[in-house]
C-alpha cells in the first residue's frame, strides 16, 4: 500500500493539543503518513507553557535528514521554530532536500502568553523561510508583526496577505480566529482574494487551532490537492474540532482532532 507523506517540524506540547501532537493526529485523521522532526520540547498543558528547552542543531538537522533520506516526504509544515540558528537551519535542510509544498505556521505566541519566538528572530523567519513557503498561516497577531500594522477589519486582513506575499511566500492565509464576529479566513495567491468563513463557535477550548489548521493543510497536500482545495479541506477540518472541542485541563482544553472523520462517516 502507498501512501502518502507528511513530516512536521515544530516543538512538542507535553499536553498533546498543540505543536508536534496535534500535527500527528491530525495527519493521521486525514489518512496521511505523519513524521516529526523535533525542534523544542515545551513543558506545556492547558493552563500554559511552564518551560522551553529548545534541542541542539545537531538533533534537529539528523531528525530532518533521517526521514527524508529514506522515507520521503510529500508535504511539510513548519511550527515553533524559536531562534534564529533554529530558523536558519531548517530553511538550510529545506532547500538542500527540496522538501516541496512547505506549509509554513509562523508560531509566536502561545495562547497563554509564553513567547514562543524569540523577537530577535522574526526577521530570519521573514527573510529566510517565508520564501520558501507555498502557504503562510499567520493569526492576527503574527500578521501584525510581519507587517508591522494594525489590523482591525477584514480589509486589513487583505492589505497584510498582499505584504506578506511580498516576501516570497505563493500563498497567504491570514487567519481570523483572533478577530470578533465569523471566524474568517482571507486566502491570497497573489491573483485573487477568498473569504472562507465560519460562525464562531463559543468555547475556551481552543488550544492547538493554529496547529491543526496547518497540519491539515499540510496534509491535503501531501495528497496531491491544490492550494485552495486544501485549505478549505483544512478550514472544515479544524470548525468540526472546535465544534466538539474536548474540556480537558483546567484551562484552555485542545480540540477534537476526531471529529472531522466521525462527521465525515456518518
Ligand atoms: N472560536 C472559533 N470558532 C470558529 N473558528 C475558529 C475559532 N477560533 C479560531 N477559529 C479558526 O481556527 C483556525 C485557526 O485560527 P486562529 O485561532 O486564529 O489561529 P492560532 O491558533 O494560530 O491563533 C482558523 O481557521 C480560524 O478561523
Ligand atoms: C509546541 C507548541 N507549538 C505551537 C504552539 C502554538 O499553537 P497554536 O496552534 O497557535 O495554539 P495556541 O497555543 O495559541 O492555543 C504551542 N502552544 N506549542
Amino acid at each position: 500500500m502507498t501512501i502518502a507523506r507528511a513530516l512536521t517540524i515544530a516543538g512538542s506540547d507535553s499536553g498533546g493539543g498543540a505543536g508536534i501532537q496535534a500535527d500527528l493526529k491530525t495527519f493521521t485523521v486525514l489518512g496521511v503518513y505523519g513524521m516529526s522532526a523535533l525542534t523544542a520540547i515545551t513543558s506545556q498543558n492547558t493552563l500554559g507553557v511552564h518551560g522551553i528547552y529548545n534541542l541542539p542543531l545537531e538533533a534537529i538537522e539528523k531528525q530532518i535528514d533521517a526521514v527524508v533520506t529514506d522515507i520521503g516526504v510529500d508535504a511539510a509544515k513548519t511550527g515553533m521554530l524559536s531562534q534564529v540558528p533554529i530558523i536558519e537551519l531548517v530553511a538550510a535542510k529545506i532547500r538542500q532536500h527540496t522538501i516541496p509544498n512547505l506549509v509554513v505556521d509562523p508560531v509566536m505566541v502561545a495562547k497563554g502568553g509564553a513567547r514562543l519566538l524569540e523577537d530577535s528572530a522574526q526577521q530570519a523567519l521573514i527573510t529566510k523561510l517565508i520564501p520558501l513557503a507555498k502557504v503562510v498561516t499567520p493569526n492576527l497577531p503574527e500578521a501584525e508583526v510581519l507587517t508591522g500594522r494594525e489590523i482591525r477589519s477584514v480589509e486589513d486582513m487583505k492589505d497584510a496577505a498582499k505584504r506578506i506575499l511580498d516576501y516570497g511566500a505563493q500563498t497567504v492565509v491570514v487567519k481570523g480566529g483572533h478577530l470578533a464576529g465569523d471566524a474568517i479566513d482571507i486566502v491570497y495567491d497573489g491573483q485573487m482574494f477568498e473569504e472562507l468563513r465560519s460562525a464562531r463557535i463559543e468555547t475556551r477550548h481552543t488550544h492547538g487551532t493554529g496547529c491543526t489548521f496547518s497540519a491539515a493543510i499540510t496534509a491535503e497536500l501531501a495528497k496531491g490537492k491544490n492550494v485552495m482545495d486544501a485549505v478549505k479541506v483544512a478550514k472544515e477540518f479544524i470548525t468540526c474540532a472546535i465544534s466538539d472541542s474536548l474540556e480537558l485541563g483546567g484551562g484552555h482544553g485542545p480540540t477534537n482532532h476526531w471529529a472531522y472523520g466521525r462527521r465525515n462517516q456518518a
